[in-house]
Parts: C-alpha cells; sequence; structure tokens
C-alpha cells in the first residue's frame, strides 16, 4: 500500500504488529474472513494495544485490516464478530469458552493514552464499525464501505455502538444507520462527521502515516489529556476516572508529590510549605 519500512514486531497468529519511527501498526489480518474477529483475534489486538501503550517510544498507533488481493472493493477493514464461531452466549475459540471480548477491546482502545487512527482499508461493518468509530480519527480509502448489520444478523451493540455513535453522527442518523442496515459510502461517512479524511486507496497509508507523523512532533502529555478530555465528555464516571489518573500521573512527577512519599519513607513530617499556592 505505500513504501514504508514497517518493522516486524511481536508475531501473532491472527494479526501483524510492526512499527515504524515512533508509530505502530496492528493489521487484523483474516482476510479470507474480511478480516471478521475470532476471541483469539481480539485477544491478540488487546495484547497488541498493551504492548503499543507500554513502549515509550510509541507515540501513535494505527489500527487496519489486511488485504486479500482483490480489488480494492472487496477489501475489508473488519467484518466484525466471525459469525462462524458465534456460540450460544458469544464467540468460541479454541477454549470453548463463549465470549463477547471485543467489548475489553474497545475500552482499551478509548483508554489507551495515545491517538489510535483506524486506517479503513475497505468494509468497516458491524462490530468492525464499532471499531472505527472508537478510533480517535479515521482516515478511509475511496473505497470503503461503512454499516452496521446487527438487526439484520441478530445482532446488537446497544453501548459504544449506540450512544457513541449518535454522538458523532446525531440521533437520527444513528437510528438510521442501525434500524436499516445500508451500507454507506466513504464519502457518505465524511459528511456525517464519522470519518477525517477520505483519500484514493494507494494513497491511504501514507496519508495515515502523515496524520500519525504531525501528531507525533507535539506534547504527548497535552495530546494525553486532550484525548482523556474527550472521552470525560462522554463516558461518564469511567471517563472522569481516565482524566482523573492522567492528572495523578503528572502530579506524582511533581517535588509536591514527591515531597508526601519522601516524607513517608523517611519517617518524617511532610513539609508542603514551599509549595506555591496557584491562584
Ligand atoms: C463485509 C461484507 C459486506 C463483504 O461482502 P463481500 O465483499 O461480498 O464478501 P463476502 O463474500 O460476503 O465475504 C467473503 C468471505 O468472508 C466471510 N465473512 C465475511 N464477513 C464475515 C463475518 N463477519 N463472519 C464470518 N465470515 C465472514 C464470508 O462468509 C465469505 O466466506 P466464503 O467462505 O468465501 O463464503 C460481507 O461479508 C458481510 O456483510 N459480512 C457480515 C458482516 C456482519 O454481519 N458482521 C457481524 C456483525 S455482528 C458483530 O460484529 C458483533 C460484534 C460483537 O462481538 C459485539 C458483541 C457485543 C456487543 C457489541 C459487539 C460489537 O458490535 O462490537
Amino acid at each position: 500500500m505505500s513504501d514504508i519500512q514497517w518493522q516486524p514486531g511481536k508475531e501473532y497468529r491472527e494479526i501483524i504488529y510492526e512499527t515504524y519511527e515512533g508509530i505502530a501498526k496492528i493489521t487484523i489480518n483474516r482476510p479470507f474472513r474480511r478480516n471478521a474477529f475470532t476471541p483469539r483475534t481480539v485477544m491478540e489486538m488487546y495484547d497488541a494495544f498493551s504492548e503499543a501503550r507500554d513502549d515509550a517510544g510509541i507515540g501513535v498507533i494505527i489500527l487496519t485490516g489486511a488485504n486479500h488481493g482483490g480489488a480494492h472493493e472487496d477489501e475489508a477493514f473488519c467484518s466484525g464478530g466471525d459469525q462462524m464461531v458465534r456460540g450460544n452466549g458469544g464467540y468460541v475459540g479454541e477454549d470453548n469458552i463463549p465470549r463477547l471480548n471485543v467489548l475489553d477491546l474497545q475500552r482499551l482502545i478509548r483508554v489507551v493514552p495515545k491517538p489510535v487512527i483506524a486506517m479503513v482499508n475497505g468494509y468497516a461493518i458491524g462490530g468492525g464499525h464499532v471499531l472505527h468509530i472508537l478510533c480517535d480519527l479515521s482516515i478511509a480509502a475511496e473505497t470503503a464501505k461503512f454499516g452496521q448489520t446487527g438487526p439484520k444478523v441478530g445482532s446488537f451493540d446497544a453501548g459504544y455502538g449506540a450512544g457513541y455513535l449518535a454522538a458523532m453522527v446525531g440521533q437520527k442518523k444513528a437510528r438510521e444507520i442501525w434500524y436499516l442496515c445500508r451500507q454507506y459510502t466513504a464519502q457518505e461517512a465524511l459528511e456525517m462527521g464519522m470519518v477525517n479524511k477520505v483519500v484514493p486507496f494507494e494513497q491511504l497509508e501514507t496519508e495515515t502515516v502523515q496524520w500519525a507523523k504531525e501528531m507525533l512532533q507535539f506534547s504527548p502529555t497535552a495530546l494525553r489529556f486532550m484525548k482523556a478530555s474527550f472521552n470525560a465528555a462522554t463516558d461518564g464516571l469511567a471517563g472522569l476516572q481516565q482524566f482523573a489518573g492522567d492528572a495523578t500521573l503528572l502530579y506524582y512527577t511533581s517535588d509536591e508529590a514527591k515531597e508526601g512519599r519522601d516524607a513517608f519513607k523517611e519517617k518524617r513530617k511532610p513539609d508542603f510549605s514551599k509549595f506555591p499556592k496557584f491562584p
């Protein structure tokens, strides 16, 4: 898709993890099923996002789908849960336990304190559509298609897939998307505010990496707080917890907080008198 020299990272079975100059790229690699996810795919994505989160050299994460080598119109970002492994109580993996573990991944994409870009190379459908919605930014190929299928296949996402989508595109449009199970073009997704930019398929990766590089020039702490503050506005107490956690992290790095810690360790009374009481 581009001539960017991605470096291979940790190895997985159903996804690919690569890095390039501060950017991590996570690619769902099940093109024969339009990149539908199994419990294993989701566990691997969870692990890869955690890997990118813990790596202090990584500032931006890209999520995308593997191409299967057909016409661009056939490519997929992700077609949601793999219906072939859907059992009674969720999606069944090799351990025979039925799971809806994509919900854990949704939370992680929200709370990972680095911008996540959905590089939508083709179909973003069902649970795959929800994943792109949850990413901080979405860059789409002109040929990408968007939509929910829940009511058609006996499923629904009444969490982020409904409420956060409605916050993004408006109540009427979100209801249309879910009630009618239609597919929308990349241009329509752009007009609805679900996508930041649409480019020809051939330029998708170069454009996405360019957006990542622009953000990498900026203060990671400022970007972290902006992400947390956008989440706090929509995620209730869980959003506030994330924002509060970031504030605590920043506070831990201050001499004022260190005085409290050091006084405890040195078995003395803390002296906070020297710290300014800002207006
Ligand atoms: C994506 C399509 C529109 C692509 O169409 P097309 O290019 O014509 O390709 P096909 O010939 O249909 O597909 C090629 C090949 O892939 C198989 N396949 C495609 N999608 C899936 C899938 N999701 N699961 C299993 N297999 C799939 C297809 O059968 C073909 O295989 P062959 O062997 O070659 O025949 C189109 O494929 C399509 O519409 N796919 C289905 C989309 C869909 O309905 N997805 C499921 C939605 S429900 C969901 O994702 C639940 C997610 C979830 O876990 C969840 C749980 C709880 C709360 C929230 C969620 C959440 O939503 O995240």
